[in-house]
């Protein structure tokens, strides 16, 4: 048995600290220079003046008004905050269950608060001499996974004694989270009808990133052939789009409100969206899936519209992230 602790550091996007101009400004500024998410053109200045002239200045009073809509949704702030810090609260009752006193579970966020580099220190202090990392992207993107690899090496670069440390990439294709979000659909569909379609929407990125090499629509894909493949479905059954543009150049298509406006014009009337690239519900998903693409959905002469909840904090959630810490951890229990 080994005597020290062992860390898991749960990662996730983050969010601003308020629903207001001032706070939106702080978040999006900090987001949109990393140049992982806005992968700048050649003459980096440009973006930088397109970031602090022009979209600091309007995004942030408009980006405040959608978070106001959601605020409070799942507790008392942002639910995409709220979420993850029962995540993190479940998940740390599943190790104690299993494994009284060997892991210490802390949230750090990517951008916000509470940030990975405050959470690296929790566990350096709890010296945990050992440290996974476990972002909450069944995807991997070099926006989201690779960004949190970056932020977790700036901080740790700083330490002099450099803890033993494992990374999650991606677990789209874990058995536990596919099962997790079949069970999620089944769960929604006992309480009502099947719909016309399935619709899987997952967060966008821009062409330009997959063309030179990003991952992430791979596992998109790979993640709608297995959730199909569970559920048992006809290939005419379900769909998968991107949802979330940012900017003016192509995204990964199809579009997400595009399809949706088009649907009902081919006789597809009754619908169900399940976003299964996104661990917590966050606004991505209440006010532009559940809300915004609702309604051009209903405008296009949509006749049922159904959001299904994120795994959130659903126990065959927590379950699924336990295992997947607990499988990459096995031999660091026996030391
Ligand atoms: C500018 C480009 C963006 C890329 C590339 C991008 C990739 C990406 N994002 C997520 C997950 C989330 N994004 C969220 C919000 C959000 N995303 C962007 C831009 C890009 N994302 C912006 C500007 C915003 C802020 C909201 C707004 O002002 O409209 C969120 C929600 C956060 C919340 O607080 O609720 C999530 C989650 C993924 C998975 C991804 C790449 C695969
Ligand atoms: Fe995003
Ligand atoms: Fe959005």
């Amino acid at each position: 048995m080994g005597q020290d602790k062992i860390g898991v550091l749960v990662t996730n996007l983050g969010t601003p600290d308020a629903p207001t101009k001032s706070g939106l400004k702080i978040y999006l500024k900090e987001f949109l220079s990393d140049t992982r998410v806005v992968e700048p053109p050649p003459a980096r200045w440009i973006w930088k003046m397109i970031l602090n002239f022009i979209i600091l200045n309007f995004r942030p009073r408009l980006s405040a008004k959608s978070y106001q809509s959601v605020w409070g949704a799942f507790g008392s702030g942002s639910p995409l905050f709220d979420i993850s810090k029962q995540q993190e609260e479940s998940l740390q009752i599943q190790f104690d269950k299993i494994h009284p006193g060997k892991y210490q579970v802390e949230l750090g966020m990517r951008y916000g608060n509470p940030s990975i580099k405050s959470a690296l220190r929790i566990l350096e202090k709890a010296e945990c001499d050992k440290i996974i990392v476990l972002p909450l992207y069944p995807q991997y993107a070099s926006a989201t996974t690779g960004s949190t690899f970056d932020a977790v090496a700036d901080e740790i670069k700083t330490w002099r004694r450099v803890p033993e440390m494992r990374f999650v990439n991606h677990y789209f294709n874990d058995e536990r989270y596919i099962s997790a979000l079949a069970n999620s659909v089944k769960d929604f569909q006992k309480e009502g009808e099947k719909p016309d379609l399935l619709l899987m929407s997952y967060h966008g990125i821009p062409r330009r990133y997959f063309n030179n090499g990003d991952s992430y629509p791979c596992h998109c894909c790979q993640t709608t052939y297995l959730l199909a493949k569970k559920l048992e479905m006809e290939p005419d059954t379900y769909k998968m789009t991107y949802q979330s543009r940012f900017g003016r150049e192509e995204w990964m298509k199809d579009y997400t409100d595009e399809t949706l406006k088009g649907l009902p014009g081919k006789g597809v009337k009754n619908i169900q969206v399940i976003c299964p690239g996104f661990s917590a519900d966050c606004l991505e998903t209440i006010e532009e899936i559940e809300e915004e693409n609702k309604e051009y959905f209903m405008q296009a002469g949509g006749e049922k519209y159904q959001y299904i909840p994120a795994l959130n904090n659903r126990q065959d959630h927590i379950d699924c992230l336990y295992g997947i810490v607990e499988d990459k951890t096995q031999d660091w229990l026996k030391q």
